[in-house]
């Protein structure tokens, strides 16, 4: 049998939003510590939320091209994962990887053949790889944007390397995403809220009960 479909809801804020993930079946929850997001969550609810999550769901804490004194301050609340989403070099993510001692996923931004031979340099330097759409131009963070990418580019994309999804889904895409691109697991921020950083319950659902639905 194949391995199950990981979900991952991103960009939760409250404990709400955590349990309405939670019950709606979500495998990973992502908490977002960077100030220019909408969805930035403070280092001290940071710690709580994380607690909230162990032994329910497996918690993800996002950061932006963190340097050493982030890294060790955030791997200290014990989260599952460290996504890396910023410009880190695979040289960057192993050396993070070792001092954090929580897995790895590295997202990676695809906009252009160039960016998906990039992928091959940190397969062997983080745990895992999530593929997002490259931001514009100007962005003022480099995710989150609710922008999806021109999916047949990861044609060109070594079979054999496993890879999340994100960048733009939502319930309305994400089946035909699953169908298109094979992705082990799929992630989603601004499909699932109702306004930047407002995560919306029957949008969680919606979107878990439609990716569960193609697989
Ligand atoms: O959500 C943000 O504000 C954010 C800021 C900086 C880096 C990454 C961010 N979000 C991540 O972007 C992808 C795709 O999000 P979306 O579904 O297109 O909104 C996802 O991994 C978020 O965790």
């Amino acid at each position: 049998m194949a391995d199950p479909l990981i979900i991952k809801i991103c960009g939760i804020k409250t404990f709400a939003m955590l349990d309405a993930a939670i019950a709606a079946g979500a495998d990973m929850i992502g908490f977002m510590h960077f100030a220019r997001s909408p969805r930035h969550v403070p280092i001290e609810m940071l710690a709580e939320l994380i607690s909230a999550a162990r032994g329910q769901v497996e918690s993800c804490v996002v950061l932006v091209n963190p340097d050493n004194s982030s890294v060790a301050e955030v791997a200290a609340l014990g989260p599952d994962w460290i996504q890396l989403h910023g410009p880190e070099t695979p040289h960057r993510v192993e050396a993070i990887r070792a001092e954090a001692g929580v897995e790895i996923m590295k997202a990676l931004p695809i906009g252009s053949a160039e960016d998906v031979a990039q992928v091959a340099g940190f397969v062997e330097v983080a745990d895992r790889i999530l593929l997002d759409a490259k931001p514009p131009k100007g962005a003022d963070r480099p995710g989150g944007l609710g922008e999806s990418f021109d999916w047949s580019l990861l044609n060109a994309l070594d079979p054999s390397v496993p890879f999340m999804l994100s960048g733009g889904l939502t319930p309305d895409n994400v089946a035909e995403a699953i169908r298109t691109v094979s992705p082990f697991g799929i992630d989603v921020s601004s499909g699932v809220e109702r306004a930047p950083g407002e995560k919306d319950k029957r949008l969680i659902e919606a979107f878990i009960r439609n990716a569960r639905a193609a697989v």
